[in-house]
């Protein structure tokens, strides 16, 4: 449904406004209007449906409060004990009026406390846009600003600021404000709603955590913690990486018009390129990967895909050499180091997948296509482009932190990898693949991605994706190494054998790219 939605975006003459979403509370059409608004610059309009968006979405929030309300038994909060069986309920009524009063009373302020978050939660969804009201503030804050209204800029910004009190740069942008209002910013305070709102909410968890400590209920904060912001990627290459022999930085994020994502040329020398190719080949001779079939996302190409656990048991089995496989767990590793080295995220990354991966245009079935090989997306959560959000749950794979494809050939037509804004349509940059070309970026809803159809000819990557969480690195890496690593000692590190099944490698190619830019 989701690609369909996406192919009817790309057809001319269909708008955005054409689409309208009848189940959505309505402060996410003010809301999705709003963003849309100032993403064009239409700053007056935009603020127009920012406020109504804000104000919307706290009466959503006081209805659904007032929900709460309703008797214990109506209610489904979740957490209501068990009624059957350890008596409780009976002890409540006859032990004790006042238990019976708390009970309901810490249900009832349970029920209260997840309203934001479920105001935050669009329909049919899991998780909630984090920081809805913080953010609509910040994005009040800013429009205010720019059409010169300064009371109102720091007005928002002080009510921002009842929700993350230390933020330096908001704190730092209301002393600005002070200055520039003169006398009248000495006066300026937070909105009377959000400071109601801010109050009732800490008063509310107050005596939820009293609670917890003398009545022995439990209580969790449905409010999770703001996520740290997303690092900045180095406008320069770090030294490591320009210390790493052959690799050449061709666009860096600024280039790509985006942020975290980077291209770098070198990372596979051509011989090495054409052994990884070949060892694709004999997997997809003996029906591995995806068995030749059709590729789950366009039924206009086939799709094989290889791990690097098949590839060692390729070689194992005598199907294929054994430096393919060995080339792909130190490739892998290469792109591992380089991707760590050049973002620097601030903790260490470990491989969570890697996939050879081919993509072959099926002869006679290319005219007037219009899908994709690949359609946009984000790794590491579902996006949906029509508010621009990313939803950081599954089915995605959350636990993706970077992502990498490291290309091996350019002999095919179409292919090309490129960005788009969260809309899922706008193209910001596009990269051609050739051997040794490796893009970098982080997996969230700063890069969604896509892939041209592939109209003739086979492209093949090893595709890859980095983790911060240690428990999700990839099993099969090290089953696949002890295999190798037996297999090698029983045949002897280059050996004869080794030779004999892959063909003599004409002289190496100096690993040094060149920048391709101009090409791209
Ligand atoms: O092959 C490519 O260039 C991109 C593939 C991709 O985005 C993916 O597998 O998630
Ligand atoms: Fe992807």
């Amino acid at each position: 449904m989701r690609e369909d939605m996406a192919k009817y975006r790309r057809m001319a003459g269909v708008r955005p406004t054409s689409f309208r979403d009848l189940e959505s509370p309505p402060h996410w059409a003010a809301y999705d209007a709003a963003l849309e608004l100032l993403r064009r610059g239409e700053l007056g309009s935009g603020l127009e449906r920012l406020e109504e968006a804000l104000r919307e979405s706290l009466d959503q929030a006081e209805s659904c409060r007032a929900d709460c309300q309703r008797p214990q038994d109506e209610l489904d909060t979740g957490d209501v004990p068990e009624a059957a069986g350890d008596g409780r309920e009976e002890e409540a009524t006859q032990g004790g009026l006042y238990e019976a009063i708390a009970e309901h009373w810490v249900q009832v302020l349970r029920c209260r406390q997840r309203c934001s978050v479920d105001t935050a939660t669009r329909p049919g969804r899991t998780s909630p846009v984090p920081d809805f009201v913080p953010d609509l503030l910040r994005r009040l804050q800013e429009a205010h600003a720019q059409v010169g209204n300064l009371s109102r800029a720091v007005e928002n910004a002080l009510s921002f600021l009842l929700f993350y009190p230390e933020d330096e740069a908001v704190l730092k942008t209301v002393d600005l404000y002070r200055e520039q209002l003169g006398g009248d910013g000495a006066d300026a305070r937070p909105r009377e709603d959000i400071r109601r709102l801010v109050q009732r909410s800490l008063w509310e968890k107050q005596l939820l955590f009293y609670a917890m400590e003398h009545l022995g209920t439990t209580f969790q904060d449905p409010v999770s913690a703001r996520s740290p912001p997303v690092p900045l990627a180095p406008s320069t290459p770090t030294a490591d990486v320009l210390r790493l022999e052959g690799v050449t930085l061709v666009q860096d994020a600024g280039q790509l018009n985006g942020s975290e994502r980077v291209v770098l040329d070198g990372l596979l020398a051509p011989a090495e390129c054409r052994v990884l190719l070949q060892l694709a080949q004999d997997a997809a001779g003996v029906g591995d990967g995806y068995r030749g079939r059709r590729s789950p996302h366009t039924p206009h190409e086939r799709f094989e895909g290889l791990t690097v656990l098949r590839a060692a048991q390729l070689a194992e089995a005598g199907t294929t050499g054994r430096r393919g496989p060995r080339l792909l767990l130190t490739a892998s590793e290469r792109v591992r180091a380089l991707t760590e080295a050049y973002f620097s995220p601030g903790f260490p990354l470990h491989l969570s997948f890697t996939h050879l991966v081919c993509r072959s245009a099926i002869k006679g079935e290319q005219e007037q296509r219009m899908d994709l090989s690949h359609p946009v997306h984000a790794d590491n959560c579902v996006l949906d482009p029509e508010s621009g959000e990313c939803w950081r749950e599954p089915p995605a794979y959350t636990y993706r932190d970077y992502s990498g494809l490291l290309y091996l050939n350019e002999d095919f037509q179409g292919g090309d990898l490129f960005f788009t804004e969260p809309d899922a349509l706008t193209v910001t940059a596009q990269v051609r693949p050739r051997c040794g070309r490796l893009v970098a970026f982080s997996s969230g809803v700063e890069n969604p991605h896509g892939v041209w159809a592939v109209t003739r000819g086979r492209r093949c990557a090893l595709a890859l994706w980095h983790t911060r969480a240690p428990e999700y690195t990839e099993q099969e890496r090290a089953e696949a190494e002890e295999l190798l690593s037996r297999l090698e000692q029983r045949q002897g590190e280059g050996s004869a054998e080794e030779g004999a099944d892959s063909p003599p490698e004409p002289p190496e190619a100096p690993r040094r790219g060149r920048r391709v830019r101009e090409e791209l």
